[in-house]
């Protein structure tokens, strides 16, 4: 049975097939500006920016600025704004303080469609921020990054699991494999983690050997793939103009 899907702009996510984000990380407003130019133009399904990059995201007015300009340069493309923090695979390590304080910037500015939670934060201040986001009706991505390793199969589902208790959108689980077998964790896991959960799920398994990870969502149940128009925001991401063909080869008709 087909799950209900999520609403983010003019896409759903949870449904057919799974949908293509091009990350922004430019460092100043003239690169993100013009690396949005190169994403809008390579037809993405949603755009993420991801201001832990940008060199003044503690500068509230600046910030502000940027994601104005930024939003009216996306031609109703969705965006998801992303922290993502330096033990997660991140440019920045902040206070926790830090990190809600910029969250809850993002969500009072309301120009972006979701924003990425990350799990391990205080529990209260999560929900908090899950709580703001719904009310101005940005959906939530909750995310875990483990960069070194892949945890077991059951710790997956766990924390992905963990997301949707906390009222989670979408959860979300990216880890890095040392074997094949690592990347085959990583697929059952999606597949059993996707049939038992009703929240959409959004997992990779980074690097080369994981690139497989990012072509197998619509038969596994992952609802969407971060690719490349540029920059890669994480290792192993697919160009977006080869990706598309894999996608479409791998659609199921039926
Ligand atoms: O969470 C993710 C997934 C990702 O880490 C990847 O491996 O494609 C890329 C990040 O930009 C994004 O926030």
């Amino acid at each position: 049975m087909a799950k209900s899907g999520v609403n983010l702009g003019r896409i759903v996510l949870g449904q057919g097939v799974p949908k293509i984000a091009v990350p922004i990380t430019g460092r100043n407003e003239k690169d993100i500006l013009s690396q949005a130019k190169a994403a809008v133009s390579a037809g993405p399904d949603l755009i993420e920016w991801r201001i832990d990059f940008f060199d003044e995201v503690t500068n509230k007015v600046k910030l502000h600025d940027v994601a104005k300009l930024l939003r009216d340069d996306l031609n109703d493309i969705p965006l998801l704004t992303t922290f993502r923090t330096r033990s997660e695979g991140g440019q920045v390590e902040l206070s926790d303080e830090t990190y809600f304080e910029i969250c809850q910037n993002i969500i009072d500015f309301k120009q972006t469609d979701a924003i990425d939670v990350e799990l391990f934060h205080d529990e209260s201040s999560i929900k908090q921020i899950v709580d703001d986001a719904r009310l101005s009706g940005i959906v939530t991505i909750m995310s875990n990054h483990e960069f070194t390793k892949t945890p077991d199969k059951d710790v997956i589902i766990n924390r992905l699991s963990t997301m949707g208790e906390i009222g989670a959108d979408i959860a979300k689980m990216a880890v890095m494999p040392q074997s094949s077998t690592d990347v085959l964790t990583l697929l059952e896991a999606t597949n059993e983690a996707n049939k038992k959960l009703t929240l959409p799920i959004i997992t990779m398994s980074m690097g080369d050997l994981g690139k497989i990870s990012r072509i197998s969502g619509e038969l596994l149940g992952s609802c969407v793939t971060f690719a490349t128009a540029g920059e890669a925001s994480a290792p192993g991401q697919i160009p977006i103009s080869r990706l598309k063909n894999d996608l479409a080869d791998l659609h199921l008709n039926e």
